[in-house]
């Protein structure tokens, strides 16, 4: 079925961005359009420095594109202030990224909490526990990220980008910095939770066969999007 604005989770049109460098203006996405259905598992392949992450960074309200307009959700991200864009984020858009980024100074139950917290959960911490146990992580909640392997860290990222059951995940390149083996039982555990939520993903990686678990593949070239209306 073809995406309409009306049913898409995703309605990119024509996002444009150029960032200003020290050696001149940079374009770095050259009218992207991209709409994606609620439900759907969506990869984005392409060359290195061909704009993956910075659409992604875009749809997360990270950064702000020069032109176009980005709809996700249901909210015109153009129109929200950052505080909107912050609550935005943490009620709708989970992210997983290659460096974990998780916060080095909270344990992993601390971590996972914190999304909740922002939303104002009350049960954020119970919450927050059972997510760790999701991933197999309850013997670490009061761990700190620098006692944790990769894989590990890793699957606190999952278990807080899930916490908040938000509508999209957005991964980016999320097995980069594992071994083989860790790396593909991360994505088993991302694609299992995310089947259970009916999460829509959005996946950037260089895995030809990552992406083909996927249930559309769009290519990325040169800041241009190919495939991204169905
Ligand atoms: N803040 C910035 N200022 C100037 N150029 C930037 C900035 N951020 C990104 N770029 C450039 O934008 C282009 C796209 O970068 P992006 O990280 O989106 O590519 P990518 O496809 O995700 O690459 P990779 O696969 O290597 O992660 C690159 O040429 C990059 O150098």
């Amino acid at each position: 079925m073809t995406a309409n604005a009306s049913d898409a989770l995703i309605d990119m049109r024509d996002v444009r961005l150029s960032l200003g460098a020290a050696g001149g203006t940079v374009d770095i996405l050259r009218g992207v359009t991209f709409r994606v259905s609620a439900g759907e598992t969506v990869s984005v392949v392409g060359p290195s420095g061909s704009g993956k992450t910075t659409m992604l960074m875009v749809l997360a309200g990270l950064e702000h594109p020069s032109s176009g307009e980005i709809t996700v959700a249901g909210h015109r991200l153009a129109t929200l202030g950052e505080d909107a864009l912050a609550r935005f984020r943490s009620a709708h858009v989970g992210v997983v990224f290659q460096a974990f980024h998780l916060v080095p100074t909270m344990t992993a139950l601390e971590n996972v909490a914190l999304p909740l917290e922002f939303s104002r959960r009350p049960d954020a911490a119970a919450r927050a526990a059972q997510c760790l146990d999701e991933v197999g992580l309850s013997a670490r909640a009061r761990h700190y990220p620098s006692q944790l392997s990769g894989g590990e860290q890793q699957r606190v990222a999952i278990a807080r980008a899930f916490a908040p059951e938000p509508p999209l995940l957005l991964a980016d390149e999320p097995t980069g910095n594992l071994d083989a083996a860790t790396g593909q039982r991360i994505m088993d555990l991302l694609f299992s939770l995310r089947e259970r939520f009916g999460t829509t993903l959005v996946l950037v990686t260089h895995d030809e066969r990552l992406a083909a678990r996927c249930s559309r593949t769009v290519r990325m070239a040169d800041g241009k999007l190919n495939g991204g209306v169905p």
